[in-house]
């Protein structure tokens, strides 16, 4: 079993390794391990190893299998040559082929699996594929790591709309921002440098248009050793106040930047069509949906986003969106990074409020939880479950 774990901790390095570069696809691993015919005791050796490739490219099983192919014209399979998958091999033609015919191609006669794949067209068609064949299949080595690796496709795959994953930086009691808007940094250096990377993997982030007035933010990856890159930026500003200041108080870096064509201004028809058509002269997109409001509809959003093929987004607050998609219940996961520090002013931004909490029962909670210890800070995430009797406290949301 720990050399199944080891050899499936090598699959779960190779797929982080194309994180964030693979969707609509999930990263996945491969490796293509020969033991020892005559000492089981004896390490394995890899022959070849695959990752997803970007773009709808080959899958990381032909990728280790085209690899272990041009040293071994043949294949060279043995009873002692297996393949460690960090998600159950497809089995549908899709645009590459099924994986499992090339599996079963290849001669090889074990392979261990680390999750199901959770496409109800697969999940668990290949295992039963190539145990049909005769080969020896092992599934639920690193369950939890390899299926934590593709949180936007696990929910894309099954949804058809986008992850929308909340983050939040507060203090211990629960604040984003002080009542001044002061709120950097809460967290410190390793907690910010772990928001970079997700930042990395969501094709896209969304801000509200208070948090673009009060931080003049990037919304960039900046990781050392890479080069910056830029995901999609929505800005929700229902009445354009982001464009409509810019005369008074300068531009906002998301719309002056060398990424400025990556922002999307995401309004409603009160916004006001000079606003729109000067922030599209700049170069920034702008969405108008429909709404009876200022406020953009959270579903009509997803939706918009589902049709134009975004799988994920990040969302980075302020409290006001955070809010809303808290009381509509659509914030489907939750970053929550929570710094050594408190504020104890009512007068503090809460990271969210607006419900009517009367019974634990009725708590919002996260399924799952991972707790990562970052410098000082802690991050909690995990998918988020709503009671069935959500409540709302109008007296709240009276005051927007
Ligand atoms: N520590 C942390 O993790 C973070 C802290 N912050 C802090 O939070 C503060 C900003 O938060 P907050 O003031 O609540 O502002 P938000 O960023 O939530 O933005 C609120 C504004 O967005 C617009 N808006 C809200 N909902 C919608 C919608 N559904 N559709 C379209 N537009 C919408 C509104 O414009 P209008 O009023 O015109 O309708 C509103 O003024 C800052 O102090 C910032 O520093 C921000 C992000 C993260
Ligand atoms: N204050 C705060 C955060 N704030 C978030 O980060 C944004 C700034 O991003 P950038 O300009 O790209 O560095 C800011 O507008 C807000 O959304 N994030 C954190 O991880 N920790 C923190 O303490
Ligand atoms: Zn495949």
């Amino acid at each position: 079993m720990a050399e199944h774990e080891q050899f499936m901790r090598r699959a779960v390095e190779l797929a982080r390794s194309v994180w964030g570069t693979t969707h609509p696809n999930p990263m996945v691993g491969a490796v293509i391990v020969e033991s020892s015919a005559t000492d089981s005791e004896a390490p394995g050796t890899i022959l070849a190893e695959g990752a997803t490739s970007p773009d709808g490219g080959p899958h990381a099983e032909r990728v280790a299998l085209n690899a272990w192919r041009e040293d071994e014209p043949h294949y060279g399979a043995t009873p002692h040559t297996t393949l460690y998958v960090t998600m159950e091999p497809c089995s549908t033609e899709g645009r590459t082929g099924a994986c499992t015919d090339a599996i079963i191609a290849s001669g090889i006669r074990r392979v261990v699996v680390g999750t199901l794949d959770p496409n109800p067209a697969h999940a668990g068609r290949g295992i039963d594929i190539l145990r049909e064949a005769g080969i020896e299949v092992m599934t639920g080595i690193l369950e939890a790591e390899c299926r934590g690796l593709n949180i936007i496709f696990n929910h894309w795959i099954t949804t058809h709309t986008p992850l929308f994953a909340a983050k939040t930086a507060t203090t211990l009691d629960g604040r984003i921002a002080c009542r001044t808007g002061d709120s950097r940094w809460i967290t410190g250096e390793v907690a910010r440098a772990d928001v970079m990377r997700w930042r990395r993997l969501f094709p896209a982030i969304a801000v509200g248009a208070g948090t673009v007035m009060q931080d003049n933010p990037r919304l960039t990856s900046r990781i050392e050793g890479e080069e910056e890159w830029c995901p999609i930026r929505f800005v929700f500003d229902g009445l354009l106040s982001t464009a409509s200041r810019l005369s008074t108080r300068g531009l906002p870096a998301l719309y002056t930047d060398e990424f400025k064509h990556r922002t999307i201004v995401v309004t409603t028809p009160h916004g006001g069509l000079g606003y729109v058509r000067q922030l599209r002269e700049r170069g920034v997109q702008v969405w108008v949906l429909p709404s009876p409001t200022q406020r953009v509809g959270w579903a009509e959003f997803r939706q918009k986003c589902a049709g134009e093929q975004i799988f994920g987004v990040y969302i980075e607050g302020g409290a006001q969106i955070l809010s809303q998609l808290l009381r509509e219940a659509q914030i489907d996961y939750l970053f929550s990074y929570q710094a050594p520090m408190l504020f104890g002013d009512d007068r503090a931004k809460p990271m969210m409020r607006g419900l009517r909490t009367e019974r634990l029962g009725q708590a919002v909670r996260l399924a799952e939880p991972l707790h990562t210890i970052l410098g000082d800070d802690v991050l909690t995430r995990g998918r988020v479950v709503y009671p069935n009797d959500l409540s709302l406290d109008e007296t709240v949301f009276s005051h927007g």
